[in-house]
């Protein structure tokens, strides 16, 4: 079972949101469009709900084009961004909601309440008003009420966003494994990197309408396509270096990479670089600035190079001081010169 979005294009009035997109979203598989803010992610997903007239390509299932299938017959469950739950039904109720339009019995309805509500972690949550759940809560009465009919694709946009931002990162590890555990295939709108990584088997970076990159998210994290993909992904500094037999050389020094031979650019996140008493990269620290847990170094290494590094709070290093650091060849990002 597949979905195959083809050259997909979506207009408001004359201003192109959507341009040329194709994507395929396999059995299972969960699939994130991460973007900048207005870069088309949410238009995207309208147009392959059916909430958008496409003004150009396909949106077919298993092959069969969806142009004329209207949004409540293509078997697709939504989830937005304030979860947009009915306030005068309890959660059952919610979650009933979608079976109870099939025909379910009440007995069948009631069981499928039961098992949702238990993959996602609110057992014996059945009678509560909607008005009395945190937010957290009711994106997850949100979830269970999308996949009560259980749709053959989940469409997520922005589920997360409402959520406070320390619930978020455990909102993300428990809704990564109830997709799992729910085995439905699934497209979810982000503009949170991490989010997308933490949740996604594969992903594809839209900015102005386009999809720059697309594949696997180690893939993508790993070799943005270019330097624009690469800064939405966290990279800071691009440092150019020269690969050789699986060793990267560059002002940092080399690096064990497995890469093809020639001209590269590493793209360095703010936790490519430590700093390390025994670390092979000699440099001196220019400025620092304190984050929450960690230092946030500005060093200068070989031939004037700038870069930021990662320091331990207690190691407080001053202006001026000789340092020594390490790279952590899981923050560099590789990607070929343009
Ligand atoms: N109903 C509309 N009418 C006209 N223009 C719109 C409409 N909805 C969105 N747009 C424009 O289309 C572009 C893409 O918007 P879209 O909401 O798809 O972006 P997004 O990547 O989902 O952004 P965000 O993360 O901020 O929601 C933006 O420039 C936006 O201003």
């Amino acid at each position: 079972m597949m979905l195959t979005v083809t050259d997909v294009t979506v207009h408001y009035g004359t201003f192109e949101a959507v341009s040329g997109a194709s994507l395929e979203i396999g059995d299972g598989e969960v699939f994130a469009l991460l973007g900048p803010s207005g870069s088309g992610k949410s238009t995207l997903l309208r147009g392959i709900a059916g909430l958008e007239p496409l003004t150009g390509g396909t949106v077919a299932w298993d092959g069969t084009d969806l142009a004329t299938t209207p949004v409540h017959r293509r078997g697709f469950g939504l989830v937005f961004q304030d979860g947009q739950l009915f306030p005068h039904r309890d959660v059952a109720g919610n979650v009933a909601f979608g079976p109870r339009m099939h025909g379910a019995s009440r007995e069948e309805r009631a069981a499928r309440v039961r098992e949702l509500l238990e993959l996602v972690g609110l057992a014996g949550y059945e009678r509560r008003r909607v008005t009395e759940l945190s937010g957290g809560q009711a994106q997850r009465v949100a979830l269970a009420r999308a996949l009560a009919p259980r749709p053959r694709l989940l469409l997520l946009d922005e589920p997360l966003s409402g959520v406070d931002a320390e619930l978020r990162e455990q909102l993300a590890v428990d809704l990564a494994g109830l997709l799992r555990a729910a085995g439905v295939s699934t497209l979810l709108v982000t503009h949170d990197q991490e989010e997308a990584f933490a949740l996604a088997d594969r992903v594809a970076v839209l900015d102005g309408g386009r999809i720059l990159q697309a594949g696997p998210v180690r893939e993508v994290w790993r070799r943005p396509a270019d330097d624009r993909v690469a800064r939405f992904l966290g990279v800071t500094t691009v440092v150019d270096a020269h690969a050789a037999d699986g060793v990267v050389t560059s002002p940092l020094g080399t690096l064990s990479m497995n890469v093809e031979d020639g001209p590269v650019r590493l793209g360095l996140r703010p936790g490519a670089l430590r700093l390390d008493a025994g670390g092979d990269i000699a440099g001196e620290v220019v400025s620092l600035a304190h984050r929450r847990d960690h230092l946030r170094l500005t060093v200068r290494v070989a031939e004037g190079l700038v870069v930021q590094a990662m320091a331990p709070v207690l190691a407080d290093p001053a202006p001026g001081d000789p340092v020594r650091l390490t790279a952590d060849p899981d923050g560099v990002a590789i990607t070929r010169p343009s």
